[in-house]
């Protein structure tokens, strides 16, 4: 594997402009993440400039947070015209298995091929079909990270994509390649949207290195890191929130490199 440091690197040289259709809660903490670690945020939703900005951007993220059926459509627009160019896309299903409009929305975006689904592990049960008897109630997750594991490998084989199951420990995998990254703190799923910002920064990652699965880990294990850093001083999520900003855009090489935990 490549080495994070490396990552962290080339988001900061090349400024990756990554286009976000995302959810109405998570829109400010995604672009404010995304300038931290060195990428540059774009939110373009209207149909009539979406072709555009995919053209003009680096990589993309669909996240159906807070979904309209109109906001569906212009998200397979999207990830069609990414498909045509051969842009990099992620997919955030948020609150899957928790309405037939998600599912249905969820699984049609998932067939034009992402090239990263990141999601919690109640998500990637209910996207992998796997859930029958958990509820999903709304967008946290209510089991842990590793019961989603082999879902994820049959949903990444099957939709030919890298999944990431995030939670206590993330997991990346391909279908046949897994990684684990032990980074993060709990204090992190307090925090709402801190996923679907976490899913814009893959997407900045996929834009600087050409190996998906690679490129998502490193994602994770920066996001991790930086979170554990905020976490030092942070007396609740609100002061977690600012910090984790103020240590994506202060981390250095070295420090990642030391406390960055990837098995596999
Ligand atoms: N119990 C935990 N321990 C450590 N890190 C966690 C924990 N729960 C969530 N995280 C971290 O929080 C971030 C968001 O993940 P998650 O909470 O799974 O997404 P979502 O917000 O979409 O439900 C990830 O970086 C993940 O590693
Ligand atoms: C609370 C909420 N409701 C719809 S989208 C959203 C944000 C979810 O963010 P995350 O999945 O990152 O916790
Ligand atoms: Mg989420």
């Amino acid at each position: 594997m490549a080495d994070v440091g490396g990552t962290l690197a080339a988001l900061r040289e090349q400024a990756p402009l990554v286009h976000s259709i995302t959810n109405l809660v998570g829109m400010d903490l995604s672009a404010n993440v995304l300038l931290a670690a060195g990428a540059s945020p774009l939110m373009a939703h209207a149909p009539e400039e979406v072709d555009e900005v995919v053209a003009a951007a680096d990589a993309l993220v669909v996240n159906i947070g807070t979904l309209t059926s109109e906001a569906v459509d212009v998200m397979a627009q999207a990830a069609v015209k990414a498909g045509e160019l051969g842009m990099p896309w992620v997919l955030d299903p948020v609150g899957v298995g928790a309405t037939v409009f998600r599912n249905d929305a969820a699984s049609r975006l998932a067939e034009l091929e992402p090239a990263v689904i990141r999601a919690n592990a109640s998500e990637v049960l209910a996207l992998a079909g796997v859930a029958a008897g958990r509820a999903v109630r709304g967008v946290d997750t209510s089991v842990d990270s590793l019961e989603a594991l082999d879902a994820a490998g049959e949903l990444a084989a099957r939709c030919g994509t890298t999944v990431a199951v995030t939670g206590s420990i993330d997991y990346v995998t391909d279908g046949r390649r897994l990684f684990a990254v032990a980074n993060g703190v709990p204090m992190m799923a307090r925090v709402t949207a801190m996923g679907c910002a976490l899913s814009g920064l893959v997407a900045a990652c996929l834009a600087v290195c050409a190996d998906a699965t690679e490129a998502t880990t490193h994602a994770l294990a920066i996001y991790g890191v930086a979170g554990e850093c905020a976490a030092v001083d942070a007396e609740g999520p609100g002061s977690l929130r600012w910090r984790l900003l103020d240590a994506l855009d202060s981390m250095d090489k070295d420090t990642l490199q030391r406390m960055a935990s990837i098995d596999g």
